[in-house]
């Protein structure tokens, strides 16, 4: 079973007397979920915790750094692929990190307005869990889809979610 993670680097912009809530958003360049918005991440490798993924997979796909110690964990998704559990997604947000986000050959960074995420170009589950982790809130979630390999192809069918769970990671 494959665990995998997503970061969610956020800001609050000043602009013109108005706070302007983002969120760092990749359109993604390759792999699964190619072409769509989502978050840095990607597949944990051997001897890594969660959270030293979602560090590295950051630094790599956007050159932005986060230290694993300012990620506050908000998520953890499980998909299923025709009845079997396919990956487990640990989610991180934060709002502590150095440096500018930089296209790379596997994503491009937008620091996306919180109210204006284009969910209808994500993957189809994201509008029903990221909207409330924007928010602050935690969430673990079960995320069934049909069809065959590879997920993103797909069909997503139904789901389950428990709101504001502790995590002790
Ligand atoms: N927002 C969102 N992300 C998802 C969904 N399903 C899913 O696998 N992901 C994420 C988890 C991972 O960050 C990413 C897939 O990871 P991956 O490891 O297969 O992608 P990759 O090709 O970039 O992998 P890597 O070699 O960089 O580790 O997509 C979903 O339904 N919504």
């Amino acid at each position: 079973m494959t665990e995998t993670t997503l970061c969610f680097p956020r800001r609050t912009r000043e602009s013109t007397g108005e706070s302007i809530e983002e969120v760092l958003l990749i359109e993604k360049r390759r792999g699964l979920g190619d072409g769509l918005y989502n978050g840095p991440g990607g597949k944990l490798e051997a001897g890594e915790t969660p959270r030293e993924c979602a560090t590295r997979e950051t630094r790599e796909e956007v050159d932005l750094e986060v230290d694993p110690a300012d990620l506050e964990k908000a998520g953890e998704l499980t998909f299923l692929l025709d009845g079997e559990r396919h990956s487990v997604c640990h989610v991180f947000r934060t709002r502590s990190f150095s440096g500018e986000p930089t296209t790379t050959a596997e994503a491009r960074p937008t620091w996306t307005p919180v109210d204006d995420v284009p969910y209808d170009q994500m993957w189809d589950d994201d509008h029903l869990w990221l909207p409330g982790v924007l928010e602050g809130n935690t969430v673990v979630g079960d995320f069934h889809f049909e069809g065959g390999k590879p997920l993103d192809e797909a069909e997503f069918v139904e789901y389950d979610l428990k709101w504001n769970v502790s995590f002790d990671e």
